[in-house]
């Protein structure tokens, strides 16, 4: 079953709370911390992940696209997220990084740019419950989908395989209903859409169109 994370970046930001009550037939809610470090764009941080808790029952889905992830980790997990993810360009300690995310209570994720090849996180597989694999560059919503990166969900789905684990994939960039098939079919487990969900006429509808997509 594939689930479905609307991505709140490309939501109403004046109105979060009735944001997420629109989504609430989807799985997962992801959440786009940006530092203007890291990536050259600032979203919002633990505060608001919190401020939202009590709003929906969806899982928490934080995406941290920051330099020294290792510095925030409790703080993102006590606001009330389900995963956390980082990227492995961020850190040169991304297995105890992983040990560091799940004694907080969570689950743990790695994200990989899409210049950033699959060997980096050959070594760490096993301990994953997650890995994002960013199919544009990280920073901004509304881009478009970088072709090369269905061959990569492939790659990483035999390497999931051959491990014989259950590492769930997740894409994030420039998912529409015209290629989310292709993505689906290539291995991915989770949709992250941002512009795609928030940016229609109606989110809950285009949600139920996303997962009829994946049937
Ligand atoms: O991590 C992200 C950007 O760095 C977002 O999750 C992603 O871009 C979703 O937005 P869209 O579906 O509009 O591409
Ligand atoms: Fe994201």
């Amino acid at each position: 079953m594939i689930k479905i994370a609307p991505s709140l970046l490309a939501s109403d930001f004046t109105r979060l709370a009735e944001e997420v009550k629109t989504i609430d037939n989807a799985d997962m809610l992801h959440l786009d911390i940006m530092d203007g470090h890291f990536v050259p764009n600032l979203t919002f941080g633990p505060g608001i992940i919190s401020a939202l808790r009590d709003k929906t029952d969806l899982v928490f889905d934080t995406h941290l696209m920051i330099s020294n992830p290792e510095d925030y980790i409790e703080e993102y997990a006590e606001a009330g997220s389900d995963y956390i993810t980082f990227h492995i360009e961020a850190t040169n300690h991304s297995h105890r990084l992983i040990q560091r995310i799940k004694e907080s209570g969570c689950k743990a994720g790695v994200s990989l740019n899409p210049g950033t090849s699959l060997k980096e996180i050959e070594l760490i597989l096993p301990d994953l419950d997650m890995v994002l694999i960013m199919s544009v560059n990280p920073g901004f919503g509304g881009q478009k989908y970088i072709p090369q990166i269905t061959e990569k969900i492939a790659r990483l789905n035999s390497m999931i395989e051959e491990l014989n684990n259950d590492v769930a994939i997740a894409v994030d960039g420039g998912i529409k209903l015209h290629n989310v098939s292709e993505v689906i079919e290539a291995g991915a487990d989770i949709i992250i859409a941002g512009s795609a969900i928030f940016g229609s006429e109606n989110p809950y509808e285009m949600i139920k169109k996303f997962r009829a997509a994946g049937e």
